[in-house]
């Protein structure tokens, strides 16, 4: 359309035509504004006192030239103040964009490519130590990936400012897009955003198996049970390779099934048959290593059109399985709470009781409920015991000391639950195992309700904030020789693992997002552990074998060489 005015007889290039517009601005912002008001009648109007203050000017306006004296009409003077009324909200809106970008002191952290960012430096930096970059760029570091600003914390005193002072403004959580099939639309307890939905999923859990997990004769019953069937499997597979000094077995396979018994029972208020854990366990397992790979199209929309990194399709296909697996339980449990048998200290009960929101959960909500209680109780409890029986194996003293303490405390009779708060130095060796061991390195993901400072850096909206619980756990300041294994470092040990008052080491994570589970979780850890240290003899599978403590990532960080004993029946 300019160039339609140059065309059209005007000599003026578009930056003097500029200025001679600009010099009647005032009249134009009039005009601008009946344009957007669509007055045309009074448009036309100033467009007369436009044309009279040209005929009273010496020197003829260049609009009353380019319009009147070149016949244009009055639609291309309309046109080509749309088009300066658009170029204005362009640049408004980039400079609303950008100017956060530019003025926004955030973290420090390492320099990145353009468009991915530290993409390709992330995950190496994710699963290794921060020591480096912490010397280099201090305890919070910024990397980007894509335009989002991923925030890691290694500093306890930053961590407790962070989750615990400021703990409202750092409560949410980041949705990225391919979450929100496996979470039900960001409506589970692990991804909803800091909110009523939350709030009442959070509390059920909570007041629910959680709370009322000591008391409930049911679930006694069911641990009874589940550490029962745990100590008669490790028998039979110690039997399968019997020598003389024992049998050899594989540690983690025993225990999953074990933990996933267990789970199973409390969420679905039945004990399942073998067939059942084993299919649903698997099951899980793939979608935990399928949700734990990096979804980069999260954070670079482009990367979504790339084919070898297209997983829709295998998304959906897991979610039918992990329906298919669950479904049939939640349908018989419906059936067993109207036939009023379903426990009712069962997961499951009281997410049929619940009304979210004023209305019942559909079956679709409640697989993705389940199964977050399944995913988040098992393989953390899992990793766990792998790691804390692999260094009571490395160091048989330490053995020697929890059976002894059980042998003064409980006697010749089997341990019960009622023991196990009367058992000091094998809570000791677990906390020691979660603070060497931690089976998340890191936090899950944060994101803040409000744009924030953290020790004088801007913390935007659209920052991921994780903190590592291994930095913390493993720092000289806090834990003097911290990569030594020693569980009496917490015998007299005022230690508060909730991180409420002080951090020192926070395995569970801290805050308003701490694990909801910590309770459970450590009297799963302490009843279990107690009872195959009662049961059996622990040592490495062959003479001089080494145990090796190297870790990987899988959904939590394992024994990358998965551990192997000689057990011997006590
Ligand atoms: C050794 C066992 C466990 C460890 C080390 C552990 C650790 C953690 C950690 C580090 C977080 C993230 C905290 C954060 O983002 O700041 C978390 C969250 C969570 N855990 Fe656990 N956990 C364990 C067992 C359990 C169990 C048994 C349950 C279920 C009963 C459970 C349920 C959850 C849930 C639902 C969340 C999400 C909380 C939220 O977003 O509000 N965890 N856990």
């Amino acid at each position: 359309m300019l160039l339609g005015f140059q065309g059209g007889g005007s000599n003026l290039g578009p930056k003097k035509l500029w200025m001679q517009i600009s010099s009647k601005n005032h009249l134009l912002a009039t005009i601008l504004d009946q344009i957007t008001t669509n007055d045309t009648v009074t448009m036309a109007a100033t467009i007369k006192a436009l044309d009279q203050d040209n005929n009273n000017s010496a020197q003829p306006h260049t609009l009353h030239r380019l319009f009147q004296g070149n016949g244009k009409s009055l639609n291309d003077l309309i046109a080509l103040l749309t088009l300066l009324l658009l170029t204005i909200i362009v640049w408004k809106i980039l400079q609303a964009r950008l100017r956060p970008r530019l003025t926004q002191r955030l973290p420090p952290g390492p320099r990145g490519w353009p468009v991915v960012g530290n993409l390709f430096q992330f995950m190496r930096f994710f699963t290794s130590d921060l020591q480096d970059l912490v010397k280099k760029y201090g305890p919070i570091i910024t990397f980007r990936i894509g335009s989002t600003p991923f925030i890691i914390i290694t500093d306890a005193q930053i961590a407790h400012e962070a989750f615990v002072e400021k703990g409202s403004v750092f409560a949410s959580r980041p949705n990225p897009p391919s979450l929100a099939l496996f979470s039900s639309n960001f409506r589970n307890i692990t991804s909803s955003v800091y909110g009523p939905v939350w709030r009442a999923l959070r509390k059920n859990l909570v007041s629910g198996i959680v709370s009322s997990s000591r008391a409930s004769n049911y679930l006694r019953q069911v641990r009874e049970q589940v550490a029962q069937n745990l100590v008669t499997r490790f028998s039979d597979a110690a039997a399968a390779t019997a020598t003389q000094d024992g049998g050899i077995v594989g540690v983690r396979p025993i225990i999953r099934y074990g933990i996933h018994d267990l789970l199973l029972s409390l969420c679905f208020g039945t004990q399942l048959e073998e067939s059942v854990v084993l299919e649903v366990a698997q099951t899980l397992k793939k979608i935990l290593l399928n949700r734990s790979r990096s979804r980069m199209d999260d954070y670079i929309p482009w990367f979504r059109f790339i084919p070898w990194m297209q997983s829709n399709e295998k998304d959906r296909q897991l979610r039918q399985q992990q329906v298919d697996a669950l479904l049939p339980l939640i349908q018989e449990a419906k059936k067993l709470r109207e036939d009023g048998k379903l426990p009712t200290d069962s997961y499951i009960d009281s997410l049929l009781a619940i009304d979210l929101q004023g209305e019942k959960l559909s079956d679709e909500h409640l697989v993705t409920l389940c199964s977050e209680l399944l995913n988040a109780g098992s393989d953390t409890t899992v990793t766990t015991l792998e790691w804390a029986l692999a260094n009571i194996i490395i160091q048989p003293q330490i053995q020697a000391e929890i059976v002894k303490e059980i042998e003064r405390v409980v006697g010749k009779r089997t341990v019960t639950e009622e023991d196990i708060d009367k058992l000091p130095y094998l809570e000791a060796v677990l906390m020691e195992t979660l603070r060497r061991h931690p089976p998340g390195h890191y936090t899950l993901p944060h994101a803040v309700t409000q744009p924030c400072k953290l020790q004088g850096c801007d913390i935007p909206l659209t920052a991921t904030v994780f903190v590592s619980i291994l930095s913390i756990s493993n720092d000289p300041r806090i834990w003097a020789n911290p990569t030594e294994f020693k569980p009496e470092r917490f015998l007299n040990l005022d230690l508060d693992i909730t991180g409420s008052k002080k951090i020192t080491m926070i395995p569970f994570g801290a805050g308003r997002r701490i694990c909801p589970g910590l309770g459970l979780a450590m009297l799963h850890l302490n009843f279990i552990l107690a009872r195959l240290m009662q049961s059996f003899e622990w040592s490495t599978s062959a003479p001089g074998d080494r145990v090796d403590l190297t870790a990987t990532r899988e959904f939590t960080m394992v024994m990358k060489t998965p551990l192997r004993a000689l057990i011997k029946t006590r």
